[in-house]
């Protein structure tokens, strides 16, 4: 960011599925300028990696193609000198000759710009597909996606700039390039016939129109990057509004928000719109200046062909000569303005692509800058963990899933410590319920076992693998993914295990029997049948419970972490999912505020808020339970 740049002041809200960041403000001034430089080439090095890669060869193709396609439009630009001449001749046999070559020509040229823009089309497909991939690299990798959504607060919209802003700037720059790829030859050759023609005058003149064309449009473009930045901006916000309601339709119809919806919607549009209002007023002086500049440059020519003219340069030529004289030099020169009259008028894409440029470039540098701490702190965040192979890898024998040492947290933005020093050993085969009220930090403590947010203090170790041989954890919030009935049941592998085929199957069938789901195998018409529905609109949230423990039976992990994963279910069928959990050899880290959780439990661990925990065994001798003071076991 910029030093000037003052930090928006964002409104955080969590909504059902999803969390809703709104930047209230944003004050940030982004403009052409070196920052823009900066950003610009390094999304350049993205696209164009090595000097082999399929971006250079396209663009190879389309610099031959753009330059052959220059020297057809010279051909055809000199032809109308070429009829003066025949016409004032009376040149029949010449006249045919010069109608079938036009003919060609224009074919030729007709040709070679449908080229050009198919070129053009492939390389923006091209250039997506890179600039999208690599957007994607890196918020995939580690836990970018989560930072990014849930704690960082200094961007708005990632999914916008990935989705959308990825593919304007792609499209922008692509409409560019052919123009500037030709530009240095044809404005080379166009300097140097006008020269030849006119003597220095009208190329100077043409270079002074042109830098004061440039210094204008500069001035005039500045303010709307930085309006172009805030429009894409609510544009995301607007598109967020939708989704959101998308999402939580059922629970808002529930509250018949519909009236208040539409108000907060509405809203959202009226600022996008009032937004996009002021843009186009900024854009209209630029639009005035381009025009003016347009109009200018084409009677400009005549001004610099008149010179030579009254100066009696031409005065020994015959009428025919001279009409075909100044025909074929107001074709150049006027070529040569409109050669800088196109670097003008690439002006206005110029501040769009700026603007698209300073949200991808901000996004990068934000994951970049994720991704550095995320290794200094985790460092095995750094590597792309598969999953899928792990599963394939026996993780060791290991009697122990964590071991924390006076371990203290507390929420992100909060001064007040969740938890303080907190010692505890996780082992194989002991139990543990986490207790405690509403906020008093039971998920915060998964969230910091799982390395998704930092320790205040202390040591916490991790000391099984993550996955399918080691430890698992089922959120809160069930998730579900897009795909078939098997994809939900083997996630987040993403190929089947140990082998596809029967046997896989059999046990699908039998876990979301056990699950008490098997009814689902009936509603999607099998386990590989695409669904056109959103898992979240229709099941129960208890059968998305139970679809969560037929994954958890299907993984059979070593240590199984379930935050509130049968808050929907009766006792009884909590009681089943349970003992069956047990049954296949897991170890359960359970949070909950059910007591009919604790017979399934060996230890208790209480947060009591402030700071205070207390841990207590739940099978000591006598029924009642007795507060533990060693607590490595
Ligand atoms: N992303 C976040 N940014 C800032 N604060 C957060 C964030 N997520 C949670 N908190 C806060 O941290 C505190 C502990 O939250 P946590 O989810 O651990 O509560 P909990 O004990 O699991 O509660 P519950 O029983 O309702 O699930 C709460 O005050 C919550 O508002």
């Amino acid at each position: 960011m910029p030093t000037s740049a003052k930090k928006g002041v964002r409104e955080k809200k969590r909504y059902g599925d999803v969390s809703l960041c709104v930047c209230v403000c944003v004050c940030t001034r982004l403009q052409v300028d070196w920052k823009f430089v900066q950003r610009f080439l390094s999304i350049q090095k993205v696209l164009f990696p090595s000097w082999t890669n399929q971006s250079v060869v396209m663009f190879g193709t389309l610099l031959v193609v753009t330059l052959t396609e220059q020297l057809i439009i010279y051909q055809v630009g000199v032809l109308p000198s070429q009829f003066y001449m025949v016409l004032a001749d009376k040149d029949y046999a010449a006249f045919s000759n010069l109608v079938i070559l036009a003919l060609l020509l224009i074919l030729l040229n007709s040709t070679l710009k449908s080229l050009d823009q198919y070129i053009c089309s492939q390389m923006y497909v091209g250039w997506r597909r890179t600039l999208t991939e690599s957007l994607h690299a890196d918020y995939f990798r580690g836990r970018v996606y989560y930072t990014l959504n849930v704690l960082r607060e200094d961007i708005d919209n990632p999914d916008q700039r990935i989705s959308q802003d990825a593919e304007r700037l792609c499209k922008q720059m692509s409409s560019m390039a052919s123009r500037l790829i030709v530009s240095p030859f044809t404005l080379s050759y166009y300097t140097y016939q006008c020269f030849h023609s006119t003597g220095w005058i009208g190329p100077v003149s043409i270079f002074g129109y042109f830098v004061v064309g440039t210094i204008s449009n500069k001035m005039l473009m500045g303010p709307i990057v930085h309006t172009l930045f805030e429009q894409e901006k609510l544009e995301g916000d607007f598109r967020f509004k939708h989704m959101q309601i998308r999402v939580n339709a059922e629970s808002a119809a529930f509250f018949r928000a519909g009236k208040v919806e539409h108000m907060r919607t509405d809203r959202r549009l009226q600022a996008l719109l009032d937004t996009q209002k002021l843009l186009m007023n900024k854009e209209l002086w630029l639009y005035i200046g381009v025009n003016t500049f347009d109009y200018l440059g084409g009677f400009l020519s005549y001004i610099i062909i008149a010179i030579p003219i009254f100066t009696g340069l031409y005065d020994d030529l015959t009428p025919g000569e001279l009409s075909a004289l100044i025909s074929r030099n107001a074709f150049v020169c006027i070529y040569l303005i409109n050669g800088f009259s196109q670097l003008i008028d690439l002006s206005t894409t110029l501040s769009d692509v700026a603007g698209y440029t300073h949200r991808i470039g901000e996004l990068r540098e934000v994951m970049a800058d994720i991704l550095r701490r995320q290794c200094d702190y985790d460092p095995a965040s750094g590597d792309d963990y598969d999953f899928d192979s792990d599963f394939q890898v026996h993780a060791g024998p290991s009697d122990t899933a964590f071991v924390l040492d006076r371990l203290s947290y507390r929420s992100p933005g909060s001064d007040e410590l969740l938890v303080e020093e907190l010692s505890l050993k996780i082992g194989q085969g002991r139990h543990l319920l986490v207790v405690g009220n509403t906020g008093t930090g039971k998920t915060s403590l998964l969230r910091v076992l799982n390395r998704l947010w930092e320790a205040d203090s202390g040591f916490v170790q991790m000391t099984t693998c993550f996955g399918p041989r080691g430890i698992l954890f089922l959120p809160q919030k069930p998730y579900l993914t897009d795909g078939t009935l098997r994809e939900q049941v083997i996630y987040p592998l993403k190929d089947i295990y140990p082998a596809a085929g029967l046997v896989d199957d059999e046990r699908i069938f039998q876990f979301l029997e056990l699950a008490g789901v098997s009814s689902l195998v009936k509603r999607t018409g099998g386990l590989d049948k695409k669904v056109d529905w959103n898992w979240y609109d229709v099941l129960s949230p208890g059968e998305m419970q139970r679809l969560c423990f037929a994954r958890l039976f299907y993984l059979q992990p070593k240590y199984a972490v379930l935050d509130e994963a049968t808050s929907a279910l009766t006792e009884e069928a909590e009681g089943q999912l349970y003992r069956l959990c047990k049954q296949l050899g897991m170890t359960l880290i359970s949070l909950g505020h059910r007591s009919s959780l604790e017979k399934y439990h060996d230890l208790s661990l209480r947060l009591c808020g402030g700071g205070r925990w207390e841990l207590t065994s739940l099978r000591e001798a006598g029924s009642s339970s007795q507060v533990i003071e060693d607590t490595s076991f």
